[in-house]
């Protein structure tokens, strides 16, 4: 894929892309000017002439450098190029910037050699292992110790070459078991992972981390490093992006400290846990995985240069003293992973054998599949380790929740207890007081009544004294029965009514949150656990497939060799004859250019052979047309599909190589002119190739379909031809007796207003291209909308009662609606946003990564379209919006669709019914 796209793009770009140092005698730090280079994916103006330290040096002489930057975990990916070879190494690559990260490769030419991660990631999931899949030829690499699978396990002292530079291992675990700093050959810069970050260090509390490993890592690998050395980390927090070995050594907080002082700050830390850690770890250690379980035969192959036990040549030791030799990147361009490449060759069905020619063609087939099975596997292996880590991360939130309820309802039970206790408490008081005030008033009224006993010289003062002790008893009264009114207000719940209130209701709040977030969780983790099984179940499915195909074509190659055999000894010397004579396949191709004469300019559709999908035009081929999955559903399909001519599908001649239409085609055994026997090739077809009607549509050319199915093809078309001649003249005969019948009252009305005519539309939409278009708003009967050349989309849309020109997010134009949606994948059940494009003029609703309609992902022709429907149940579980989800369904399979508002889903609904049979009918 690359050396295609790359070989498009002008070299002078990429010299002034590239970091030039040579020629820099001035000795300027090229590393301090990449500072401020490369971070995000536009690369930045060079700021030349900083000096740093008067040293003069020149890190990364001739070397292409980039310093990329991931804001989610912040994380420094480090893109290393040589300028001559274009051999690049990726460190530290993330997930979420995989896009990126390939368009900077393919903008800077450079192929991939290898991507590397410095050690087993806990805050973010590497993308290694989808680069490798992406880059056709190239390695994921990580240091042995950190017991992940990669295709290059390193180990201390391994260089890895690229072109004339390369990247010595330096073992520097601590942080991790498994970390690793790479030092450019010449020493000038160091990528030191989470080992030494700048002005900081990677934390030691988990993922086997010890503290005095990572000091004594530091110190010993990298503060060994010249001075000068250009320290780059994996992480930085704080926005600074680049350091030196003697910056560190000066002011590192942590690393100028004692061994015992740097034990005790790293056991301070206490950092909270990355927050994808349980994700993350799984991932990583899974997703490098590639070849190191691959079947061996498929090992041996030449294709397979890499081989498990056997380094490739530039991966060297150093103990072996030589100097690593570059072979350049593996030649293997033709295997393709990516996904419509997979859905081309995939599930070919047992008939493709017969069309694959020669037993070379097979056995590279096989190979393919081979490729394509482990690819798979590796595929959803990924996928459910993810599924398997957000599962142990839903487990561990609901057990949190779990617990967290437990604690709330210890809490309310303590609570209650509490109350208890201070209400038994209080009554016991209470009644201790009342016996108190009651023993008082006894005594007082006890005094009382001995007054008139008392001499009279003392009765006055008594009567005094038992005034003033009533006066202080009715006071304490008083008080206790304030005290006894409170508390019993307060038992009963009348006082403080709020305060407790509100403690309850949030008590009770918190315990129903809890208990609804427990439920959630619950059910989280059931879905979860389901399509962790439904993705394995996949991946049987996907593998028994594979394997059948593989079986078939392994069948009919024997079979094939078999017949060669025989064949040889009835002439006496098979393999000269072979020479000459053409393979039975080969033969029976040459009817084909007959199908021109047959269609005449009748549009038509193609579905490209395996063969055409690796060959040479992959990329074109990939980009331009859909074929069918699952074939087998197809054919099955086949005859309940009625004929239409509006199925008929043109193939455009820019889309197709001259290899795809050397390349074994369907064959017919009758009906073709001999005289065009040698002329088959490419500019034969005029760029029309085989036809078939719309009830086959793509699926019916299939190379896979045998005799008998194109026989049945031609019968068909033929007839689809005669419906379609009949029913144009059936309309040009009700045209012309209704224009008879208007004329006379036309002619009247001309004189009042003007006669409506199609209008041209001549504004161009935004985006969306210039392109006239009449204006039709009167749809001709029997004429399928989609096929009619003055159809108005947006009039048609606008028609229906939708606020086009309001809606968001939908480009309207007479021909095209383009915006983007959000689409679940086929295989991996994983919604990704695209942006979609129904194209009247080519038939076809095509979807791409971006608007800028540069990475074709897939193609849905419209003859493919049955049906389209809101979705009301299936997705409603996984999808980010069910209630924005609809779906488009092809005889092949659904796409899953999240429109971003309810009017664009509206608006997208119609635009595509607009190409369904249903709808072209009518
Ligand atoms: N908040 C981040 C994680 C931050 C973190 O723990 N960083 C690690 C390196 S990534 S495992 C680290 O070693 N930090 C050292 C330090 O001093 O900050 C997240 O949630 O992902």
């Amino acid at each position: 894929m690359c050396s295609t796209v790359l070989n498009r793009i002008r070299p002078a770009l990429v010299r002034s892309l590239q970091l030039r140092t040579a020629g820099n005698s001035r000795g300027i730090l090229p590393g301090l000017v990449l500072v401020n280079m490369g971070l995000g994916s536009e690369p930045q103006p060079l700021r030349t002439g900083i000096r740093h330290y008067g040293l003069r040096i020149e890190p990364g002489k001739g070397l292409i450098f980039r310093q990329l930057f991931e804001s989610e975990s912040s994380t420094y990916t480090y893109l290393l190029g040589d300028p001559e070879s274009r051999e690049a190494v990726i460190i530290d690559p993330v997930l979420e910037t995989v896009e990126r990260d390939l368009k900077l490769l393919e903008e800077l030419e450079l192929t991939l050699k290898v991507a590397v991660n410095t050690h087993c990631h806990a805050d973010h999931i590497t993308s290694t292992g989808l680069l490798k899949r992406r880059v056709v030829g190239s390695k994921s690499a990580i240091c042995r110790m950190s017991g992940a699978t990669a295709d290059i396990l390193l180990s201390e002292g391994d260089h890895i070459t690229f072109g004339k530079h390369d990247l010595t291992v330096r073992e520097t675990p601590g942080h991790t078991d498994g970390c690793m700093t790479l030092v450019l050959g010449d020493q000038s810069m160091a990528f030191t992972g989470d080992a030494l970050l700048i002005r900081g260090c990677g934390r030691t509390d988990f993922q086997q981390g010890c503290s005095k490993r990572l000091y004594n890592s530091v110190h010993q690998k990298i503060f060994t490093l010249p001075e000068h050395c250009l320290v780059y980390p994996a992480h930085d927090y704080r926005g600074c992006t680049v350091s030196t070995v003697k910056e560190e050594k000066r002011f590192n907080p942590r690393l100028t400290k004692t061994l015992e002082e740097f034990v005790h700050i790293m056991a301070k830390l206490n950092l909270p846990k990355p927050a994808k850690i349980d994700i993350a770890v799984p991932a990583n250690l899974e997703c490098n995985k590639f070849q190191s379980d691959m079947p061996q035969h498929n090992m041996d192959t030449a294709r397979s240069q890499w081989e498990r036990v056997r380094r490739p040549p530039w991966i060297s030791r150093v103990a072996g003293g030589q100097s690593p030799a570059s072979s350049g990147a593996e030649s293997d361009t033709e295997s393709s992973s990516t996904e419509s490449d997979r859905s081309h060759s995939r599930h070919l069905g047992a008939g493709s054998a017969r069309f694959l020619g020669s037993p070379s063609m097979l056995q590279q087939r096989i190979m393919e599949l081979d490729q394509q099975r482990e690819e798979l596997k590796i595929e959803l292996q990924m996928e459910v380790a993810l599924l398997q880590g957000e599962l142990r991360m839903e487990r561990e939130q609901l057990r949190r929740h779990a617990q967290q309820l437990k604690r709330l309802q210890e809490k309310s039970r303590l609570r209650e207890a509490q109350r208890l206790a201070d209400i038994q408490q209080e009554q016991g008081s209470l009644e201790e007081e009342r016996e108190r005030l009651k023993e008082q008033r006894r005594r007082c009224e006890e005094k009382e009544r001995q007054i008139p006993t008392q001499p009279e010289s003392q009765r006055e003062q008594l009567l005094v004294q038992v005034q003033q002790e009533k006066e202080a008893l009715d006071l304490a009264v008083r008080a206790f029965e304030d005290r006894e009114f409170r508390f019993l207000e307060r038992e009963s719940g009348i006082d403080e009514e709020e305060e407790e209130e509100e403690c309850d209701g949030d008590m009770e709040r918190e315990v129903s949150r809890q208990q609804h977030a427990l439920n959630t969780a619950q059910e989280r983790v059931l879905q979860l656990e389901k399509q962790v099984k439904e993705m394995e179940r996949e991946r049987d499915r996907e593998m028994n497939a594979l394997r059948q195909e593989k079986r078939d074509l392994l069948h009919t190659s024997h079979k094939e060799s078999r017949a060669g055999r025989l064949k040889g000894g009835e002439t006496g010397s098979g393999s000269e004859t072979r020479g000459h004579e053409q393979h039975p396949i080969l033969k029976e191709k040459k009817p084909l250019s007959d199908w021109s004469n047959i269609t005449g300019s009748v549009p038509c559709v193609m579905s490209l052979t395996p063969l055409t999908i690796h060959k040479a035009g992959q990329e074109t081929n990939r980009d331009s047309a859909s074929v069918p999955r699952r074939r087998s559903s197809h054919r099955s399909r086949l005859t309940d599909r009625p004929v239409s001519a509006q199925g008929l599908l043109r193939m455009t001649p820019d889309s197709q190589s001259p290899e795809m239409l050397t390349s074994p085609l369907p064959l017919s055994a009758h009906h073709h002119n001999n005289s065009h026997s040698n002329g088959h090739r490419a500019g034969h077809y005029n760029g029309f190739l085989t036809p078939c009607s719309s009830a086959s549509s793509s699926r019916a050319a299939s190379p896979c379909l045998g005799l008998p199915d194109l026989v049945e093809m031609e019968r068909r078309l033929r007839e689809a031809r005669a419906e379609r001649e009949r029913l144009l003249k059936d309309r040009e005969e009700r045209r012309r007796a209704t224009a008879e019948e208007k004329r006379p009252r036309e002619t009247d009305s001309q004189k009042e207003e003007p006669t409506e005519q199609p209008q041209m539309t001549t504004e161009p939409e935004p985006g969306l291209g210039p392109e006239p278009v009449l204006v039709n708003c009167s749809p001709e009967p029997f004429l399928p909308l989609s096929l009619s050349a003055n159809f108005d989309l947006r009039a048609h849309i606008e028609l229906l009662g939708h606020g086009v020109a309001g809606c968001m997010g939908v480009h309207l134009s007479p021909r095209r609606c383009g915006g983007f949606l959000t689409k679940r994948g086929g295989r991996v059940k994983t919604w990704k946003r695209r942006w979609f494009l129904f194209d009247l003029n080519h038939r076809r609703l095509a979807y791409y990564t971006d608007h800028d309609e540069r990475k074709l992902k897939g193609v849905i022709y419209f003859q493919a379209i049955e049906e389209v429907y809101y979705d009301h149940l299936r997705t409603a579980t996984t999808s980010p919006r069910p209630s924005l989800t609809f779906c488009v369904k092809t005889y092949e399979r659904l796409f899953f669709l999240v429109a971003p508002s309810a009017e664009a889903m509206r608006i997208w609904m119609d635009v595509i019914v607009t190409a369904t049979d249903e709808h072209c009918r009518y």
